[in-house]
């Protein structure tokens, strides 16, 4: 943990125009939709087919695919259980940004621990974390 994150001169500044503008304007309600399942089992082809679906319905959603991530934001990071849960943190993160931000924001990742599936879900308002399990 950095020290800027435990630093006491931190405060969450709001914006004037807040989520319920961004909802209004895009028409829609920001959410996240968590697609867990093991390696090989769908979950990269069912969260584009839904983002394909969701965009000719006229609906902004946006895929964070595990593999992509592991490319870039999450480069730095293997599989232990540690770093899963550090790569599940992360793109919790990153997907409740995309939610308040409005967008239906489609997580695939293996996420194999419900724990860290969990601490995702707590963070964002209720039921705006729906989560699918991917099995073949
Ligand atoms: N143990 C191990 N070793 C090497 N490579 C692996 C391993 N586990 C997963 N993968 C590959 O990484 C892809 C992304 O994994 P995730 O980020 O979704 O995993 S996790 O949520 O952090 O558990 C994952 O993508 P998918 O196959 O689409 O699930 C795999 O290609
Ligand atoms: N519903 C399905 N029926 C049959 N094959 C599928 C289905 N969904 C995905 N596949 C195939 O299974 C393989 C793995 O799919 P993928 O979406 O990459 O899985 P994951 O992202 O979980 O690793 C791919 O070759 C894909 O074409």
């Amino acid at each position: 943990m950095s020290a800027v994150g435990k630093s006491a001169n931190i405060f969450w500044q709001e914006c004037p125009v807040g989520k319920l503008d961004r909802q209004k304007l895009l028409k829609q309600k920001g959410c996240v939709v968590w697609i867990t399942g093991l390696s090989g089992s769908g979950k990269s082809t069912l969260a584009c087919t839904l983002g394909q679906e969701l965009h000719s319905r006229g609906k902004l959603a946006y895929v964070l695919d595990g593999d992509n991530l592991r490319q870039g934001l999450n480069k730095d990071l293997g599989f232990s259980a540690e770093d899963r849960a550090e790569n599940i943190r992360r793109v919790g993160e990153v997907a409740k940004l995309f939610a308040d931000a409005g967008l239906i924001c489609i997580a695939s990742l293996i996420s194999p621990y419900r724990k860290d599936r969990d601490s995702c879900r707590s963070i964002l308002p209720d039921l705006s974390f729906i989560e699918v399990s991917s099995s073949s």
